[in-house]
């Protein structure tokens, strides 16, 4: 990895973990970009991505997010990802290739609260699949993949901000 690739931060994590949020934050607080590669699929494809999903199903969201993240080619950039994104191994692999992947290990509890608009979020859920299952089966590959794991519960953005910087120093 180039010194120049591996200047990119990759924060992977279940939906409702805090992506999105953190993500710019620790940019701003760190000098780097930001990107947010739901932001890239939704900008490609001009459709949200609960419509993607309604129209296209699961497993196509799931290859067109691969895509999306096949097509990030930075440096210097925080990269926020959708839950999803463990499911595309080559994905995967890419943003391994592109710097440090940091997980934002989050309680059920915390998920549950902060999910309450699961019907509308866009999660990429199996029929019959419930969070619990998705935590479960989520956790492993977010475990699998990171390079830093912070555990987030009880700590707000600029705490975990803070436990990443330092992680990374
Ligand atoms: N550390 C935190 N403490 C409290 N609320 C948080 C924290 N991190 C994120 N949130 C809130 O949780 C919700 C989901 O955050 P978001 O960044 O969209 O997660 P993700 O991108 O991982 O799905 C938002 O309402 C956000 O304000
Ligand atoms: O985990 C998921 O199945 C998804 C999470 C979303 O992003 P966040 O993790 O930022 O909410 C988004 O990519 C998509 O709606 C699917
Ligand atoms: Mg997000």
């Amino acid at each position: 990895m180039s010194a120049e690739a591996s200047s990119n931060v990759t924060l992977i994590g279940m939906p409702g973990s805090g992506k999105s949020t953190i993500g710019v934050v620790l940019a701003k607080r760190i000098n780097r970009q930001f990107i947010d590669t739901d932001l890239v699929i939704q900008t490609t494809h001009q459709r949200t991505l609960q419509e993607i999903m309604d129209a296209e199903g699961f497993a196509e969201f799931c290859k067109l997010e691969e895509e999306a993240v096949l097509s990030v080619d930075v440096a210097h950039h925080v990269v926020a990802t959708g839950g999803s994104v463990v499911y595309g191994p080559e994905g995967m692999e890419h943003l391994k290739q592109l710097g440090k992947v940091v997980f934002l290990k989050t309680g059920l509890k915390t998920l549950e609260e902060r999910l309450s608009n699961m019907a509308t979020r866009g999660i990429a859920l199996r029929p019959g699949q419930t969070l619990e299952d998705l935590f479960h089966e989520r956790n492993r590959l977010y475990t699998e993949y990171a390079d830093i794991t912070i555990s987030c519960d009880g700590l707000n953005v600029e705490q975990i901000c803070e436990q990443i910087e330092a992680a990374l120093a």
